[in-house]
Protein backbone atom coordinates (compact mmCIF):
# COMPACT_ATOMS: atom_id res chain seq x y z
CA UNK A 1 0.00 0.00 0.00
CA UNK A 2 2.02 3.35 -0.86
CA UNK A 3 0.71 6.18 0.71
CA UNK A 4 -1.00 8.95 -1.00
CA UNK A 5 0.73 11.74 -1.29
CA UNK A 6 -0.49 15.05 0.64
CA UNK A 7 0.54 18.40 -0.89
CA UNK A 8 -2.27 20.48 -0.28
CA UNK A 9 -4.42 19.41 2.93
CA UNK A 10 -6.64 23.04 2.50
CA UNK A 11 -7.99 22.50 -1.03
CA UNK A 12 -10.25 20.03 -1.68
CA UNK A 13 -9.66 16.85 -3.45
CA UNK A 14 -11.88 16.46 -6.23
CA UNK A 15 -10.65 12.65 -7.44
CA UNK A 16 -8.19 10.23 -5.82
CA UNK A 17 -6.35 7.28 -6.79
CA UNK A 18 -5.53 5.14 -4.61
CA UNK A 19 -3.42 1.85 -5.28
CA UNK A 20 -4.02 1.87 -8.83
CA UNK A 21 -2.98 -1.41 -10.73
CA UNK A 22 -3.25 -1.45 -14.52
CA UNK A 23 -2.85 -4.35 -16.87
CA UNK A 24 -2.75 -4.48 -20.91
CA UNK A 25 -3.17 -8.10 -20.75
CA UNK A 26 -0.61 -9.50 -18.79
CA UNK A 27 1.56 -7.06 -19.17
CA UNK A 28 1.37 -4.50 -15.84
CA UNK A 29 1.31 -0.74 -16.76
CA UNK A 30 0.57 1.03 -13.79
CA UNK A 31 2.10 0.22 -10.53
CA UNK A 32 0.52 0.87 -7.16
CA UNK A 33 -0.63 4.65 -8.62
CA UNK A 34 -1.71 6.64 -5.39
CA UNK A 35 -2.55 10.89 -6.06
CA UNK A 36 -4.83 13.49 -5.99
CA UNK A 37 -6.70 15.53 -8.64
CA UNK A 38 -7.45 19.06 -6.42
CA UNK A 39 -10.27 20.87 -6.80
CA UNK A 40 -10.47 23.69 -9.63
CA UNK A 41 -6.70 22.82 -9.95
CA UNK A 42 -4.49 21.93 -13.09
CA UNK A 43 -2.34 18.79 -12.53
CA UNK A 44 0.09 17.77 -14.94
CA UNK A 45 1.56 13.88 -15.67
CA UNK A 46 4.97 13.89 -16.99
CA UNK A 47 7.69 11.48 -17.48
CA UNK A 48 9.15 9.69 -20.08
CA UNK A 49 7.33 7.61 -23.34
CA UNK A 50 5.87 4.56 -22.21
CA UNK A 51 5.60 5.38 -18.34
CA UNK A 52 2.12 5.49 -18.20
CA UNK A 53 0.83 9.09 -18.55
CA UNK A 54 -2.01 8.31 -21.33
CA UNK A 55 -2.57 5.09 -19.62
CA UNK A 56 -3.35 6.73 -15.73
CA UNK A 57 -5.19 9.58 -17.84
CA UNK A 58 -7.76 7.10 -19.71
CA UNK A 59 -8.26 5.48 -16.20
CA UNK A 60 -10.06 8.26 -15.53
CA UNK A 61 -12.71 8.14 -17.33
CA UNK A 62 -12.94 4.28 -17.48
CA UNK A 63 -12.04 5.24 -21.80
CA UNK A 64 -10.04 1.62 -20.97
CA UNK A 65 -13.05 -0.46 -20.47
CA UNK A 66 -13.64 -0.25 -24.37
CA UNK A 67 -10.80 -2.95 -24.07
CA UNK A 68 -11.62 -6.74 -23.13
CA UNK A 69 -8.30 -7.23 -22.07
CA UNK A 70 -7.56 -3.68 -20.22
CA UNK A 71 -7.90 -4.04 -16.47
CA UNK A 72 -7.86 -1.77 -13.52
CA UNK A 73 -7.49 -2.76 -9.68
CA UNK A 74 -7.58 -0.21 -6.85
CA UNK A 75 -9.45 2.81 -6.51
CA UNK A 76 -10.19 5.99 -8.21
CA UNK A 77 -12.62 8.04 -6.14
CA UNK A 78 -14.70 10.83 -7.83
CA UNK A 79 -15.82 12.86 -4.86
CA UNK A 80 -15.40 10.02 -3.01
CA UNK A 81 -17.31 7.25 -5.55
CA UNK A 82 -15.49 4.75 -6.96
CA UNK A 83 -15.82 5.30 -10.35
CA UNK A 84 -13.89 1.71 -11.28
CA UNK A 85 -17.10 0.14 -9.33
CA UNK A 86 -18.64 -2.54 -12.66
CA UNK A 87 -21.88 -0.93 -11.91
CA UNK A 88 -21.02 3.06 -12.55
CA UNK A 89 -23.09 4.26 -15.27
CA UNK A 90 -20.46 5.02 -17.99
CA UNK A 91 -22.65 7.68 -19.81
CA UNK A 92 -23.16 9.83 -16.70
CA UNK A 93 -19.60 9.18 -16.06
CA UNK A 94 -18.33 10.33 -19.44
CA UNK A 95 -20.66 13.44 -18.85
CA UNK A 96 -18.99 14.16 -15.75
CA UNK A 97 -15.15 13.14 -16.62
CA UNK A 98 -14.59 15.11 -20.55
CA UNK A 99 -11.74 14.14 -22.64
CA UNK A 100 -9.80 16.18 -25.62
CA UNK A 101 -7.45 14.14 -27.34
CA UNK A 102 -4.40 14.69 -29.03
CA UNK A 103 -5.17 14.92 -31.96
CA UNK A 104 -8.31 17.43 -33.06
CA UNK A 105 -10.91 15.43 -33.73
CA UNK A 106 -14.11 17.64 -35.02
CA UNK A 107 -17.46 15.34 -35.74
CA UNK A 108 -18.26 15.79 -40.05
CA UNK A 109 -20.35 18.24 -39.29
CA UNK A 110 -21.40 21.61 -38.62
CA UNK A 111 -19.72 23.49 -35.97
CA UNK A 112 -22.68 24.04 -34.41
CA UNK A 113 -23.50 20.35 -34.81
CA UNK A 114 -20.18 19.60 -32.94
CA UNK A 115 -21.24 21.45 -30.41
CA UNK A 116 -25.13 20.03 -29.87
CA UNK A 117 -24.56 16.75 -30.73
CA UNK A 118 -23.56 15.99 -27.16
CA UNK A 119 -25.38 18.08 -25.76
CA UNK A 120 -28.65 16.28 -27.13
CA UNK A 121 -27.36 12.70 -26.27
CA UNK A 122 -28.40 13.94 -22.59
CA UNK A 123 -30.81 16.80 -22.48
CA UNK A 124 -33.81 18.03 -23.67
CA UNK A 125 -33.62 21.85 -24.61
CA UNK A 126 -35.73 24.08 -26.61
CA UNK A 127 -33.65 25.80 -29.95
CA UNK A 128 -33.25 29.04 -27.86
CA UNK A 129 -31.90 26.89 -25.01
CA UNK A 130 -29.61 25.04 -27.48
CA UNK A 131 -28.46 28.21 -29.34
CA UNK A 132 -27.13 30.19 -25.74
CA UNK A 133 -25.85 26.27 -24.99
CA UNK A 134 -23.48 26.12 -27.85
CA UNK A 135 -22.52 29.87 -27.82
CA UNK A 136 -21.75 29.82 -24.17
CA UNK A 137 -19.25 26.61 -24.95
CA UNK A 138 -17.95 28.21 -28.05
CA UNK A 139 -17.00 31.51 -25.77
CA UNK A 140 -16.07 29.34 -22.83
CA UNK A 141 -13.31 27.58 -25.65
CA UNK A 142 -12.40 31.08 -26.82
CA UNK A 143 -13.38 30.45 -30.56
CA UNK A 144 -17.04 32.41 -30.50
CA UNK A 145 -15.40 35.62 -32.39
CA UNK A 146 -13.91 33.17 -34.67
CA UNK A 147 -16.88 31.39 -35.63
CA UNK A 148 -19.92 33.40 -34.92
CA UNK A 149 -20.68 34.18 -38.63
CA UNK A 150 -20.59 30.49 -40.07
CA UNK A 151 -21.54 28.52 -37.21
CA UNK A 152 -23.21 26.31 -40.34
CA UNK A 153 -19.95 25.15 -42.25
CA UNK A 154 -18.41 21.92 -41.44
CA UNK A 155 -16.19 21.82 -38.15
CA UNK A 156 -13.45 20.57 -40.50
CA UNK A 157 -12.92 23.32 -42.71
CA UNK A 158 -11.47 25.05 -39.49
CA UNK A 159 -7.81 25.46 -38.69
CA UNK A 160 -5.94 22.78 -36.70
CA UNK A 161 -5.74 25.32 -33.77
CA UNK A 162 -9.49 26.26 -34.01
CA UNK A 163 -10.75 22.33 -34.47
CA UNK A 164 -9.02 21.77 -30.95
CA UNK A 165 -10.72 24.52 -29.50
CA UNK A 166 -14.22 23.19 -31.33
CA UNK A 167 -13.48 19.83 -29.84
CA UNK A 168 -12.77 21.48 -26.61
CA UNK A 169 -16.20 23.72 -26.87
CA UNK A 170 -17.64 20.18 -27.36
CA UNK A 171 -16.46 18.90 -24.42
CA UNK A 172 -17.50 21.51 -21.48
CA UNK A 173 -21.19 21.79 -23.67
CA UNK A 174 -22.08 18.98 -21.47
CA UNK A 175 -20.78 21.01 -18.74
CA UNK A 176 -18.20 18.09 -17.11
CA UNK A 177 -16.58 18.65 -13.98
CA UNK A 178 -13.61 17.28 -14.25
CA UNK A 179 -11.44 17.67 -17.93
CA UNK A 180 -8.83 15.10 -18.71
CA UNK A 181 -6.44 16.95 -21.85
CA UNK A 182 -4.27 14.06 -23.62
CA UNK A 183 -1.45 16.17 -25.30
CA UNK A 184 -3.63 18.27 -26.74
CA UNK A 185 -0.88 20.81 -28.09
CA UNK A 186 1.04 18.12 -30.19
CA UNK A 187 -0.59 18.42 -33.46
CA UNK A 188 -0.45 22.28 -33.04
CA UNK A 189 1.62 25.73 -33.66
CA UNK A 190 2.80 27.80 -31.52
CA UNK A 191 0.24 30.13 -31.50
CA UNK A 192 -2.35 28.18 -31.28
CA UNK A 193 -0.15 25.75 -28.53
CA UNK A 194 -0.04 29.72 -26.41
CA UNK A 195 -4.47 30.21 -26.86
CA UNK A 196 -4.40 26.09 -25.36
CA UNK A 197 -2.42 26.75 -22.79
CA UNK A 198 -3.81 30.17 -21.75
CA UNK A 199 -7.36 28.48 -22.45
CA UNK A 200 -6.39 25.58 -19.51
CA UNK A 201 -5.49 28.22 -17.16
CA UNK A 202 -9.04 30.10 -17.36
CA UNK A 203 -10.72 26.91 -17.76
CA UNK A 204 -9.10 25.97 -14.31
CA UNK A 205 -11.61 28.75 -12.45
CA UNK A 206 -14.75 25.91 -13.29
CA UNK A 207 -13.17 22.62 -13.64
CA UNK A 208 -10.59 20.22 -12.14
CA UNK A 209 -7.82 19.56 -15.02
CA UNK A 210 -5.24 16.67 -15.81
CA UNK A 211 -3.26 16.90 -18.64
CA UNK A 212 -0.47 14.68 -20.25
CA UNK A 213 2.43 16.20 -21.78
CA UNK A 214 5.54 15.62 -23.18
CA UNK A 215 6.69 19.52 -22.68
CA UNK A 216 8.13 19.73 -19.53
CA UNK A 217 8.08 23.66 -20.70
CA UNK A 218 4.32 23.25 -20.61
CA UNK A 219 3.57 21.86 -17.95
CA UNK A 220 5.85 24.51 -15.64
CA UNK A 221 3.12 27.20 -17.77
CA UNK A 222 0.03 25.25 -17.31
CA UNK A 223 -0.36 23.08 -14.05
CA UNK A 224 -0.64 23.91 -10.13
CA UNK A 225 0.65 20.35 -9.42
CA UNK A 226 2.39 18.04 -11.11
CA UNK A 227 3.04 14.16 -11.12
CA UNK A 228 6.56 12.43 -12.25
CA UNK A 229 6.30 9.09 -13.59
CA UNK A 230 8.38 6.39 -14.90
CA UNK A 231 7.99 2.66 -16.14
CA UNK A 232 4.89 2.73 -14.37
CA UNK A 233 5.13 4.11 -11.04
CA UNK A 234 4.79 7.87 -9.56
CA UNK A 235 8.27 8.44 -8.52
CA UNK A 236 7.10 12.14 -7.46
CA UNK A 237 3.83 14.15 -6.88
CA UNK A 238 4.18 18.35 -5.95
CA UNK A 239 3.32 21.79 -6.82
CA UNK A 240 4.89 21.73 -9.91
CA UNK A 241 6.85 24.97 -8.55
CA UNK A 242 8.99 22.76 -6.00
CA UNK A 243 8.91 19.99 -8.02
CA UNK A 244 10.65 22.13 -10.92
CA UNK A 245 13.12 23.93 -8.75
CA UNK A 246 13.85 21.22 -5.86
CA UNK A 247 12.75 17.77 -6.95
CA UNK A 248 12.95 15.22 -3.88
CA UNK A 249 13.78 12.32 -6.09
CA UNK A 250 17.00 11.86 -8.00
CA UNK A 251 15.15 10.62 -11.27
CA UNK A 252 12.63 13.50 -11.41
CA UNK A 253 15.55 15.54 -11.53
CA UNK A 254 17.68 13.85 -13.94
CA UNK A 255 14.21 14.62 -15.88
CA UNK A 256 13.81 17.49 -15.90
CA UNK A 257 17.21 18.41 -16.29
CA UNK A 258 17.35 16.78 -19.54
CA UNK A 259 19.43 13.88 -18.38
CA UNK A 260 17.46 10.97 -19.96
CA UNK A 261 13.66 11.03 -22.08
N1 LIG B 1 -2.92 -1.09 -26.06
C1 LIG B 1 -1.83 -1.50 -25.43
N2 LIG B 1 -1.51 -2.79 -25.35
C2 LIG B 1 -0.41 -3.22 -24.68
N3 LIG B 1 0.45 -2.40 -24.04
C3 LIG B 1 0.19 -1.09 -24.11
C4 LIG B 1 -0.96 -0.55 -24.79
N4 LIG B 1 -0.95 0.79 -24.67
C5 LIG B 1 0.14 1.08 -23.93
N5 LIG B 1 0.82 -0.03 -23.59
C6 LIG B 1 2.06 -0.11 -22.78
O1 LIG B 1 1.80 0.47 -21.51
C7 LIG B 1 2.89 1.29 -21.10
C8 LIG B 1 2.41 2.71 -20.82
O2 LIG B 1 1.95 3.29 -22.03
P1 LIG B 1 1.35 4.77 -22.11
O3 LIG B 1 0.87 4.98 -23.50
O4 LIG B 1 0.40 4.98 -21.00
O5 LIG B 1 2.65 5.63 -21.83
P2 LIG B 1 2.87 7.20 -22.01
O6 LIG B 1 3.67 7.64 -20.86
O7 LIG B 1 1.56 7.88 -22.23
O8 LIG B 1 3.74 7.21 -23.34
P3 LIG B 1 3.86 8.30 -24.49
O9 LIG B 1 4.43 9.51 -23.87
O10 LIG B 1 4.79 7.66 -25.47
O11 LIG B 1 2.46 8.50 -25.05
C9 LIG B 1 3.93 1.19 -22.19
O12 LIG B 1 4.86 0.24 -21.83
C10 LIG B 1 3.15 0.75 -23.39
O13 LIG B 1 3.95 -0.01 -24.28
Amino acid sequence: MTAMPVVEATIPTKVSVRDLDFYYGSTKALKSISLPLYTNKVTAFIGPSGCGKSTLLRILNRMYDLYPKQRAEGEVLLDGENILDPRVDLNLLRSRVGMVFQKPTPFPMSIYDNIAFGIRLYEKLSRSELDGRVEAALRGAALWDEVRDKLNSSGLGLSGGQQQRLCIARTVAIQPEVILFDEPCSALDPISTAKIEELIDEMSERYTIAIVTHNMQQAARVSDFTAFMYLGDLVEFGETNNLFTAPQNKKTQDYITGRFG
